[in-house]
């Protein structure tokens, strides 16, 4: 049985063998559509206030994980949980208000923000569809409010995204996402389409603004110093699946499976000191991933047992976790 990423407290959030997959047609329209499976058999659990953050190689799956928890992803099989109520049983209304719970904040932020609404219509629509009971007056307190919050200014609401930089767009999409006062926020890729510099003073306005609203947050990157800087825990995925998981520091300092150490290895300035780490050669095509273990084509240490049987997500101490043969007995 595989294990699950368990938190200390009672979870927000339980996603439990989670499958996506997509049916991709053939050419030809005699030929069978091919099965991509972009999420598999995934587990874990999320804790009022933990930010959990999600790392691996692009084309793992972490986008398409991030999109299911949100309803704008159906998923193929598993179960998602919020606060105990299972989301896929959710109709229209239902994820209308669960849509006050869970806010996500995407990766480009001038794409993804209206350019033809004012910043101040943009924080405030989810205010406006979302939470009737608030009248005019409120909403326009609310608004500014939240747009001093994010660094901005309240005399910015009557401008344009295409006014603002990369990093100013982005404040604008955190504040329209904390607008109604989620518990949990989705970040996918929320700085990758930024500078350094300024990815370093949001990456500090989201960890100020999780402790401040005792947020649960779900952090993915491909950046695994992004990761390290705001995550409580940390999940590895690869080819769709989940690799190794762990509290931060413990998993950064001591990584288990070999895929989290050739990551590692690839991060300019560290030093790991074993050159074997380098994973080998491509990621393969997820529409045929290989038998058994599906990092084994790129693993310095498979063996030809990892190529036929995967292994579970072993539980290990220390509530970490770990797929691989090698590691755990
Ligand atoms: N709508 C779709 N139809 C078919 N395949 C898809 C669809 N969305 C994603 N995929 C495939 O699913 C796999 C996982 O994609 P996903 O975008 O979730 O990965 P990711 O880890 O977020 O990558 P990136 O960092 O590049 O966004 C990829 O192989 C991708 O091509």
């Amino acid at each position: 049985m595989n294990a699950v990423l368990a938190p200390a407290s009672s979870p927000l959030l339980s996603v439990r063998r989670l499958r996506v997959h997509f049916s991709l047609r053939g050419s030809w329209p005699w030929s069978k559509p091919s099965i991509l499976r972009a999420v598999e058999e995934v587990n874990f659990d999320l804790a009022p206030g933990e930010t959990l953050g999600i790392v691996g190689e692009s084309g793992c799956g972490k986008s398409t994980l991030a999109r299911s928890l949100v309803g704008l992803q159906p998923v193929t099989s598993g179960g998602i949980l919020y606060d105990g109520k299972p989301l896929q049983t959710l109709d229209a209304e239902g994820w209308r208000a669960m849509r006050r719970e869970i806010q996500m904040v995407f990766q480009d932020p001038l794409a993804s923000l209206d350019p033809r609404m004012t910043v101040g219509d943009i924080v405030a629509e989810p205010l406006r569809s979302l939470c009737p009971e608030i009248d005019a007056a409120e909403r326009e307190r609310r608004v500014a409010q939240w747009l001093e919050r994010v660094g901005l200014s309240a005399a910015h609401r009557n401008r344009y995204p295409h006014e603002f930089s990369g990093g100013q767009c982005q404040r604008i999409g955190i504040a329209r996402a904390l607008v109604v006062r989620p518990r949990l926020l989705i970040c996918d890729e929320p700085v990758s389409a930024l500078d350094v510099s300024v990815q370093a003073q949001i990456i500090n306005l989201l960890r100020d603004l999780q402790k401040e609203f005792g947020l649960s947050m779900l952090f993915i990157a491909h950046d695994l110093s992004v990761v390290r800087l705001i995550s409580h825990r940390v999940l590895v995925m690869y080819l769709g699946r989940i690799m190794e998981q762990g509290p931060r520091e413990t998993l950064f300092t001591q990584p288990l499976h070999p895929y989290t150490k050739a990551l590692m290895a690839a991060v300019p300035g560290q030093h790991l000191g074993e050159r074997e780490l380098v994973a080998r050669g491509e990621i393969p095509s997820p529409l045929s991933p290989p038998l058994g273990c599906v990092f084994t084509t790129r693993c310095p240490i498979a063996d030809p047992h990892c190529t036929r049987q995967p292994p579970p997500l072993k539980s290990l101490s220390r509530g970490r976790a770990v797929a691989c043969h090698f590691v755990g007995g």
